[in-house]
């Protein structure tokens, strides 16, 4: 019997075909993918609507991914794969601790979960309760957003908290754009399935989903970590605005710079321009670029 990688296929949440890297091994066919250069395995276990992790691995007897119990599986393989792509090959980092660290995702956990989290460990993926939210896989900036935070706390390890909070938040948010740049939406793909063309958030409005876009709203709560998923609509729209008026590549050399060299566990707002100005002068000098990126954040009111 053969034994290695394969390529097999699936449908993902929204029914789209797929191919995947697959293993083989006595006869059963895994979510687990070889492919990627320097050792970054990528691996996808289901909880099987439990909350024990990391859960089984989705496995599959004849390399076809095709039931629709199996979409959050094929979506989330499929996603982590992009993601480990972009950060291998935009900015040379291989997977999230940049020396080849196992991505492995949980599917399926709990019961109508509408969410998906980075565990210190891990990704895991809610199902959903199919009114708010499909299973989160089946949005590649959802993908991103939690690599991104494994990612963040490699680097800048922005602690989860108020406006450094809020940050950790944004950066997740903001390379969920970079990698899946085609909208300047969140969630989109994932959020309320029988509404269309609304979002979890927008970087380029923030406000047209509850968060604010300028420090005079910044929201004082002690929920949610301080607002987190609230606040970030500031240094959101920050970055809206820096990649409309720089462009995208030089926007995501300067974030990708910020986040890995120059932020700390408590940065604050003011220390993220700081952070990208500094990023930015590093890479393209004290003229126009730099002056996008303060001219952003003067726009909300953080100076
Ligand atoms: C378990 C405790 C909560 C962890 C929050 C995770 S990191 C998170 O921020 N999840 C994202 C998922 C997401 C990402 C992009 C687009 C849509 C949805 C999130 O924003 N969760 C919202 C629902 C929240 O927790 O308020
Ligand atoms: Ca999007
Ligand atoms: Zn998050």
């Amino acid at each position: 019997v053969t034994e290695g990688a394969t390529t097999g296929y699936g449908y993902g949440v929204l029914g789209d075909y797929k191919s995947l890297k697959t293993y083989s091994a006595n006869g059963t066919y895994y979510l687990y993918d070889t492919t990627k250069p320097m050792s970054g395995v990528i691996e996808t276990r289901t909880a099987n609507y439990g909350s024990s992790l990391p859960g089984s691995y989705s496995v599959d007897s004849n390399n076809a991914f095709t039931s629709t119990s199996q979409g959050a599986d094929v979506d989330a393989h499929y996603y982590a794969g992009t993601v480990y792509d972009y950060y291998y090959n935009t900015h040379g980092r291989n997977s999230y601790d940049n020396n080849g660290a196992t991505i492995r995702s949980t599917v399926h956990y709990g019961s109508n979960y509408n969410n998906a989290f980075w565990n210190g460990a891990q990704m895991v993926y809610g199902d959903g309760d199919g009114s708010t939210f499909d299973p989160l896989s089946g949005a590649q900036d959802v993908v991103a957003h939690e690599i991104t935070h494994a990612v963040i706390e490699r680097t800048a390890g922005l602690r989860y908290q108020d406006q450094s909070g809020a940050l950790n938040e944004s950066m997740a948010d903001v390379f969920g754009y970079f990698v899946e740049p085609e909208d300047f939406l969140l969630g989109e793909d994932v959020y309320t399935p029988n509404k269309s063309g609304d979002a979890l958030r927008s970087l380029s409005n923030p406000d047209a989903y509850g968060q604010p876009s300028h420090m005079d709203d910044y929201y004082y709560t002690s929920s949610d970590n301080g607002g987190v998923h609230t606040n970030s609509g500031i240094p959101n729209k920050a970055a809206y605005l820096t990649i409309q008026s720089i462009g995208k590549t030089k926007a995501e050399k300067i974030y990708y710079r910020a986040m890995s060299v120059y932020l700390t566990p408590t940065s604050n707002f003011s220390a993220a321009r700081s952070a990208l100005l500094q990023a930015t002068s590093d890479l393209y000098g004290t003229g126009s670029t730099y002056n996008s990126v303060a001219s952003a954040w003067s726009q909300v009111g953080v100076n």
